[in-house]
Order: C-alpha cells, then structure tokens, then sequence
C-alpha cells in the first residue's frame, strides 16, 4: 500500500490585499510547523523576483527559504517522499493549473498553505485565487491599513500607469486602500505619514 506522509491532507487559503500580511501569516506557520518537526517545502514563483531571487520575503524584511518555480507542476519534481506540509507564496502568479496541483497534493496528505491576492489592481477577483477559495479546508482574510483614510484596506491601489493584470512591485507601484479610497485606474501615491515612532 502507499504510504502518505499525514493520515489526511487539506488546503489552507491566506488571502487578501497587497500589505495585509498574508506572507508573514504564511511564514509564521510554516515556523509553527518547523517547531512540530513537520518536514517542510516551501515554493514560489520564478517571477516574484522584487526583494530575493529565491527568498520568500515579507514587507517587512522577514525571511524564509524557498524553491523558485516557472510552472505549479514543477512542484513534483523537487518534491521530497518525505515533505509533509508544501507552502506557495504569490499564488495568483501560477496558472489555473495551481488548483489541480493543490488538490492533488492534498489528495497525498500533504497540508497545502497557499497565499495569494484575491483581487488584482482593479478588484476583480485574481485567477486562480476564487478556485482555491471554494476547494479549501481553511480560508483566512487578512486585511491591510488603507494609507489614505486608516480603515481597514481589502484592495491594492496600482500607482504605476499600466494596464497589464501582471506588473511586480512593492511599496511606490502599489499602496493599500480601501473600498472608498481605492480606484481602479492607476494613482498618484498618497503622502506618506511621518512616524517618528520608528525613527532611530
Ligand atoms: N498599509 C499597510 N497596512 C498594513 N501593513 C503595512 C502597510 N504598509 C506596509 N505594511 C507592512 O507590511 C507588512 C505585511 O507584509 P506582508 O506579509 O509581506 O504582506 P502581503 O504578503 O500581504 O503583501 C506589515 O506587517 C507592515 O509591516
Ligand atoms: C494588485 C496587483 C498586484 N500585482 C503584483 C504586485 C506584487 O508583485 C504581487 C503582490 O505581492 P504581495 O506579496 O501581495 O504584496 O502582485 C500584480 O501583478 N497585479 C495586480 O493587479
Ligand atoms: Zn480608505
């Protein structure tokens, strides 16, 4: 008989905005499962190349390493026998062949986590993220601070003029706004506050 690595496998989703904390919710459980002597393998996307070629890297310099992929598929050539939990980051960068490969490690007992953008710079819902959504065991929304009014920010203002659904970026091509502030045609950057609080 074959032998899986759990006795049942699920699909964990970490959705939200751009800034809303879901890389640093997702190397947080991937620390927790590092704690549990999880054997663990953690992918992302070849095209996610703004702060490490190969790191995960939050917003906020926290770092985990990982296995850069062009294709979801690839997922199963690195795959150790032994990998008991797979973590992706930037879901929304792979194809909708990313569902299938969930699912099918899942289907190994494996725990999925994925984390991704569930709306692109105009709110519409980012492929593959509403597939994930409806396959998964677990589904948690993070939520950002919108930098121009302070409430709670589900979209990702484009500060850059293009209208690409694809451009890679950070701080200065995007900003977290909420539904009131946010536009779905690209923005002047808000002014930034002054936080003397984190000034050394
Ligand atoms: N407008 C904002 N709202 C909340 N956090 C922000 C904002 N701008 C920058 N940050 C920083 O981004 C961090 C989250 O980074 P990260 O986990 O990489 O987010 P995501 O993966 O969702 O883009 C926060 O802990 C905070 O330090
Ligand atoms: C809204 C939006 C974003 N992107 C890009 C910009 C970043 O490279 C990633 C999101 O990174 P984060 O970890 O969530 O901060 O996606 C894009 O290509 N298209 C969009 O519409
Ligand atoms: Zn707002």
């Amino acid at each position: 008989m074959q032998q899986f690595p759990n006795d049942i496998g699920w699909i964990e989703v970490i959705c939200g905005s751009m800034f809303s904390g879901k890389t640093e919710e997702l190397i947080r459980r991937i620390k927790r499962a590092v704690y549990g002597k999880q054997a663990v393998q953690v992918f992302k996307p070849r095209l996610d190349n703004r702060y490490d070629e190969t790191q995960v890297v939050s917003h906020s310099q926290l770092k985990l390493t990982s296995i850069p992929i062009e294709r979801a598929e690839e997922i199963f050539h690195h795959l150790s026998p032994k990998t008991q939990v797979v973590g992706i980051d930037e879901v929304q960068f792979f194809g909708a062949e990313v569902v299938a490969v969930c699912e099918a490690l899942a289907n190994r007992g494996i725990r999925v986590i994925v984390a991704g953008l569930d709306q692109d710079y105009q709110g519409r819902p980012f492929e593959p993220m509403p597939q994930l959504l409806a396959i998964a065991e677990y589904v948690t929304k993070q939520l950002a601070i919108c930098v121009v009014c302070g409430n709670p920010a589900n979209r990702s203002q484009r500060l850059v003029d293009s209208g690409e659904r694809v451009v890679v970026g950070a701080a200065g091509a995007y900003e977290a706004r909420c539904r009131k502030c946010h536009r779905a045609e690209p923005t002047e950057a808000t002014p930034p506050q002054t936080l003397d609080l984190f000034e050394h």
